[in-house]
């Protein structure tokens, strides 16, 4: 079988006047982790329905484990797991009870079922509440209840969306492992819906940012941080003190003119007793020495290398409406 898990060619869907989703081309990798990123009316959820065969594409070809959704919605929901932001458990049964009830939904023999739920909610970190009452489990306890519930039908790939929301820092890094975990070790795809920049550039293996029903960056964070900040990949910052004020100005004009002169410098902005250095590379070193050889005192250096909220906030700079239909 394909690599190519999840394939989207031209995927397009309009409500009415608005272009929701605008020819899309994705594939996503078997056991890859891919973080969906965008504003709310991105186009997230619309393209995840059409995965699931829930939405029909208006134009486009949406293929999933190699069945097209919108022929055979089906046989996708067979194979694909959807844990959706806010999941609903009957309250008044236990975890185990829960699970046992979506496993006979699959059709699996009651032994089979009681091997299968146990060993989950083992995996999932519910083992010691099984017993107890989903009504009574916090946020991110019936999230990991919700994630066994996915993966009781053995999905080749599962859909998560928003799945952190409202669940406390520890319980976020406890989940995340979680989905890396499952997916290393089972050859499991995931799809990861989130507005958390932090949380996707931590687990996803790449993203895709969304913005007005359009693809506009997909990529692993390095990738789209080169294509980005080209020639500006790291900023060094670095805060000085000129010993002698008297030759302040003249040490500070030559500084900066040596850095500009410093091969992989890209910019140097200067601001009060703050140097702002963009570099291709990591020159933190360098420009230590430069700056110590100067005779100059260097009070601090810090180095940023961009990360995924820088990525996302550029692409934010270019608009965010979707197109309409003419
Ligand atoms: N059934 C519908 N009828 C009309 N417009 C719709 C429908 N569903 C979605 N839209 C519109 O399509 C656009 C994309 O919505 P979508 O829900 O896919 O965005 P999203 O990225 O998932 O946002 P969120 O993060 O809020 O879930 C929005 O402008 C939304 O109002």
């Amino acid at each position: 079988m394909s690599q190519h898990i999840i394939v989207l060619e031209g995927l397009t869907k309009k409500y009415g006047a608005l272009i929701a989703v605008n020819d899309l081309h994705l594939t996503i990798n078997k056991g890859e982790i891919y973080g969906l990123l965008g504003p709310n009316g991105a186009g997230k959820s619309t393209t995840i329905r059409m995965m699931l065969g829930l939405t029909e594409p208006t134009a486009g070809i949406v293929r999933v484990c190699g069945i097209d959704s919108t022929v055979n919605p089906i046989d996708v929901k067979r194979r694909v797991g959807y844990l959706p932001d806010n999941v609903g458990f009957y309250d008044n049964r236990t975890g185990l009870e829960n699970l046992l009830f979506i496993a006979r939904l699959n059709r699996t023999t009651d032994a089979e079922a009681h091997a299968r739920a146990k060993e989950l909610l083992d995996r999932v970190g519910l083992a010691d509440a099984m017993h107890k009452k989903a009504g009574a489990y916090s946020r991110g306890m019936r999230q990991r209840l919700g994630l066994a519930d996915v993966l009781i039908k053995k999905p080749e790939v599962i859909i998560l969306d928003e799945p952190t929301l409202g669940i406390d820092p520890s319980g976020v890094r406890e989940f995340l492992q979680l989905i890396v975990q499952l997916s290393r070790e089972e050859g499991l795809t995931v799809l990861l819906s989130s507005h958390h920049l932090y949380q996707v550039q931590q687990v996803c293996d790449r993203v895709g940012i969304f913005v007005g029903g359009k693809l506009l960056a997909n990529g692993d964070i390095p990738t789209l941080s080169k294509q980005l900040f080209t020639g500006d990949s790291f900023v060094i910052e670095a805060g000085v003190r000129y010993p002698n004020p008297a030759h302040a100005e003249t040490q500070r004009m030559q500084l900066e003119q040596t850095l500009r002169d410093t091969s992989g410098v890209s910019s140097v902005q200067v601001v009060g007793e703050r140097f702002r250095i963009g570099c291709s590379e990591d020159m933190t070193a360098l420009i230590a020495r430069i700056i110590v050889q100067a005779k100059i005192d260097l009070t601090y250096l810090s180095k940023k290398e961009y990360g995924l909220d820088d990525i996302y906030q550029r692409y934010f700079e270019g608009g965010q409406t979707h197109e309409q239909v003419a």
